[in-house]
Parts: C-alpha cells; structure tokens; sequence
C-alpha cells in the first residue's frame, strides 16, 4: 500500500492529508490520483466506503489556483446531504492550500447562497437542480470551470437528472476535465461517457465483491404483517450503536420511524418531503449519537459517511441490486465491520436471489427471532451496563439505601426488580404501517458492477437451522456512551425521552 508522499502531492495538501488522519492510500486513491493529476479523463469504481471522495478531492484541489478568486472546480451530487459532506471533506483536503468549497442545494436560501458564492468560493458542490438555478439567474457562471466530477453519477441519473447534467457540462468549457465515480457501473454510465468525456481512462478496483466482504450480510424471510416486531427483535438482541433503517415509501418512513418510537427506541426518519431544516436537524442528531435508529428512504442510501453505524436494515427490500449494494455500503465504512439485514417476505424472494447473483455472493438466511431472544438481549445489555457502573462510576451514596431495603429483603429478589426497572421489556404497541407493493426488478441487462467473484468464504456460514444462539449479539461490538440502559428503559421513554 502506497502512502501519500508518494504521489508527489504538494506539501500543504499532504499536511491536511496527514490531519485528516488518513496514513496510507486506499487502492482507488492510489490508482485514480496520479492519472487524475495528469489531467485525464477518468472513470474511478471502487466500494463503498473506500475513499472515493478524497480520490477525485486531492488532484481537484491540486489542480485548483488558490489566487485566482474564481470558480475552477464543480462537483455534481445526487443529494443535498452529500453535496454539503463532500464540500466539507474538500474544504479539509484544501485547508492549508486555502482552497473553499460550497456546497449549493435545494431547500437552503437562494438569497444565502448568493452571498456565500460573493464570497468566491474556488470549488462548489452542486446538486443539479439548484445549480441550473443559479445558471439562469447568472449568480453561478461555468466559463472558468477546469474540473467537473460526477459523484453518484448513476443515481443521477436514476434520478432523472441526464438533462439538467447535459445541460450543466455544455456550459463549461470543453478543455475541462471530467472525472466520474461511484460504487456501481450501470450500463446508462458508458453513455454519459461517451458524450461527455475524453477518451476516459477506466480505473476498477477488482474487489473480491461489490459489497464490503467485512459487512456481513443475513436476511430474514417473512410476512409483510409480521416485520415490524422482527425489526423490534432484531434492535433488542443486537442493541447497534447506530442503525439505517431503509423502507420503500416516504410514507412508510413516517410510520416506521413512529412506531419505532412508540416502542421506546430513539428513531426518527428522513426523506425528501421534510423541509430541509428537518432533514439536518436529524442527521445531525444521528451523527452526535442523540437518535440511534434513523429511518430513511433511498435519498439517504448513496455516499453518505456517518461513522458508527453498525447495522444496515432494509426493512423493504431494495427495488434493484444498486440500490441494494449503496444502501448496506452505509456500514462497515474505512474497513470497520458492520452487519446488514434484509427483512424479505415470501413474494421477494425472487429479487433477493437477483441481488445475490449481482452481488455474487450468498445473503445468509436467519431465522425469525423469538421473543425469548429479544429478552436475553436486552437482559445482556443491562448486566454489561451494570458490570461498567460498578468499574467506572461513584455509587457510594446508593450504598446506604440498598443496605436498607436488604434489611428487609433478600438480595436476589431485591436485584430482580431493579434488572425489571431497567431492562426494556418487549413492548407490544400496536402498530399499523401502510403496505408496500412488493419490489420487482428492473431489467438486469448488462450490468457491470464491478468483477467480482463468488465469495467462497461466506458459504459455510449459513444460518439454516441454528436455533437459540443464532440472533445472539456480535462478538467485539462494545455499547456506546454509558448510559445505554436506563435510557432507553420502556418507563423513561414513556415520560418523553
Ligand atoms: N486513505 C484513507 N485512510 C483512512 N481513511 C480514509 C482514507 N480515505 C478515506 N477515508 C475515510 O473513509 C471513509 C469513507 O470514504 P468515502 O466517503 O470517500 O467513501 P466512498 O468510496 O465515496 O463511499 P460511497 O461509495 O459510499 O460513496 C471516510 O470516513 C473517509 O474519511
Ligand atoms: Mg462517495
């Protein structure tokens, strides 16, 4: 593995590298950035969660002239919670060169952004509606643009956005260099390719699997009727630190992240019909730790970086494969672990074994988990949390009550009732979520999501018939912060935690 001194960078972009935290290059960064540097036309496939975005972000802000008080660099983005992440990460690529990126976006002040773009920012992170925008009013103009990349350019597209993306690149000059990337390679790309780019040299990284091989990957089969007390099972036993939950509909989202809550979990969820100061107010919550569960249709699947989650639950099976490998790439990010779980009913089957041939390799089955499970989990959670008071906290003042109440009971019984307190119990409040039509594939013709190879590995870890200690908690997965339990005790969460 190549460290970043050896892509003769200049030094301040090496210094921020280096307080990035970042030590050595991942393989795409290692193989995009010198062509990238040079100049050319590139095409950058690699997965999730590998250092894309530092890939294009270090050659545009190389290439980039701090004195020329112009834009010289436009990224396109799918979304406008990626648009502002990937500006942020290129203002720190840039912080020492004193390169500024701005992120422009839907739902943000148009008024705003006219004043931040006075303030000639050198790079903006554009979402392709707002951008057009700011094209007609002439507040953004594209004659001096020498960078443009397309992040998630397949999603763009998806999106239907090929329009306004063509539109974009025919106002910049076409001296430009163009760079594109993302986790998958439909088809469509080699289109965008050839209309927009010059002779682009394609870089893959040939990963052993289109998804992260350290995200393990598990679905359960099971009715529409009978998911949302899986999920609450599953959420018990496993306690994640941080967790993505996926559902089809926005509507769904609602309901979901509703009654998610009314059973005593901190959810909230996130989709496109939330005002803007909604959707940051949550992700923002989400990232500090303040909501565990975040609740999410497709618009929070691709690109984004959240570090410490460590489930991925596709509550509604994704409607295509790409969908599928973007949404689970949210975990095991910068080669940490994560555990993704697909909820299937019978119908879908047929799209999980779609999925399972894109993504060449086995999704284990896992049985549905018994309430008893769901108890032991939370059981678990409580003694750890217990066991960490003991080593880590002052209980010296509780010392004198408890050595009254023992006065008149017995230890054991006493203990039980305080494990009863804080042990959230499976809760069985009603819920009613809306039903969604069952996913059926797109056409799968020519798909090229990268070259991977059967995971022999993964076989031998079929779920098919083990019992009680299938659904039992991760090894080396430690509980977040200490106050785990007690908050999230049924009784605190019914007077409004
Ligand atoms: N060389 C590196 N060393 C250590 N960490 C890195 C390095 N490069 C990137 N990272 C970190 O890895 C994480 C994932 O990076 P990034 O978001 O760019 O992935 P990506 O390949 O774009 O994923 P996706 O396909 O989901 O968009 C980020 O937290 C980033 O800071
Ligand atoms: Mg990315």
């Amino acid at each position: 593995m190549a460290t970043f001194t050896d892509l003769s960078l200049s030094e301040p972009v090496i210094r921020s590298i280096i307080n990035m935290g970042f030590e050595e290059t991942t393989p795409i960064q290692e193989q995009t950035i010198p062509t990238a540097m040079e100049g050319r036309d590139l095409i950058g496939q690699a997965q999730t969660g590998t250092g894309k975005t530092a890939a294009y972000g270090i050659p545009l802000v190389e290439r980039i002239m701090s004195q020329a008080e112009h834009i010289q660099g436009i990224v396109l983005a799918p979304t406008r919670e990626l648009a502002v992440q990937v500006a942020e990460e290129l203002n720190k690529i840039g912080q020492f060169k004193r390169i500024n990126a701005l992120p422009i976006y839907g739902g943000q002040g148009i008024d705003w952004q006219i004043r931040a773009l006075k303030k000639r920012p050198h790079i903006i992170v554009a979402t392709p509606g707002r951008l057009m925008d700011h094209m007609r009013r002439k507040t953004i103009r594209l004659h001096e643009i020498k960078i443009v990349v397309l992040d998630e350019a397949d999603e763009m597209l998806n999106m239907g956005f090929l329009d306004d993306i063509e539109t974009i690149l025919k106002e910049i000059p076409e001296e430009r260099q163009t760079l594109l990337f993302s986790a998958t390679m439909p088809r469509q790309i080699q289109n965008i390719a050839q209309r927009f780019m010059k002779n682009p040299e394609l870089i893959s990284i040939k990963a052993t699997g289109v998804t992260v091989s350290d995200i393990e990957q598990h679905y359960v089969e099971v009715t529409e009727r009978l998911k949302f007390d899986v999920l609450s099972r599953i959420l018990d036993i496993q306690s994640p630190d941080l967790s993505i939950v996926f559902a089809r509909t926005k509507r769904r989202v609602d309901e979901l992240s509703e009654a998610l809550s009314k059973r005593g979990y901190s959810a909230e969820g996130i989709h496109g019909d939330l005002t803007q100061s909604k959707r940051d107010s949550v992700l923002r919550q989400f990232k500090d730790g303040t909501i565990e569960v975040l609740v999410a249709t497709d618009v929070a699947a691709r690109g984004l970086d959240i570090s410490g989650v460590t489930h991925v639950f596709n509550f509604d099976i994704p409607q295509d494969p790409e969908s599928y490998v973007h949404r689970v790439g949210r975990t095991g990010r910068a080669g940490k672990s994560g555990l993704a779980i697909t909820l299937v009913t019978p119908r879908e089957i047929g799209m999980l074994r779609l999925i399972e041939s894109v993504i060449k390799r086995r999704i284990i089955r896992k049985p549905i988990p018994t309430i008893v499970e769901a108890v032991q989990g939370q059981q678990r959670l409580t003694m750890t949390e217990i066991l960490r008071v003991i080593a880590e906290e002052d209980i010296e003042k509780y010392k004198g009550v408890a050595e009254d109440l023992l006065a008149e009971n017995d230890s054991v019984t006493l203990l039980s009732a305080a494990l009863k307190i804080i042990t959230k119990e499976p809760d069985n409040v009603e819920v009613r979520l809306t039903e969604a039509a069952p996913a059926r594939g797109r056409s799968m013709g020519g798909r090229n999501m990268g070259n991977a190879r059967p995971q022999q590995g993964n076989f031998h870890r079929d779920g098919y018939g083990q019992k009680v200690d299938t659904w039992s908690r991760r090894k080396g997965a430690d509980f977040r912060g200490g106050t785990a339990a007690p908050q999230r005790g049924r009784d605190n969460k019914r007077n409004g935690q």
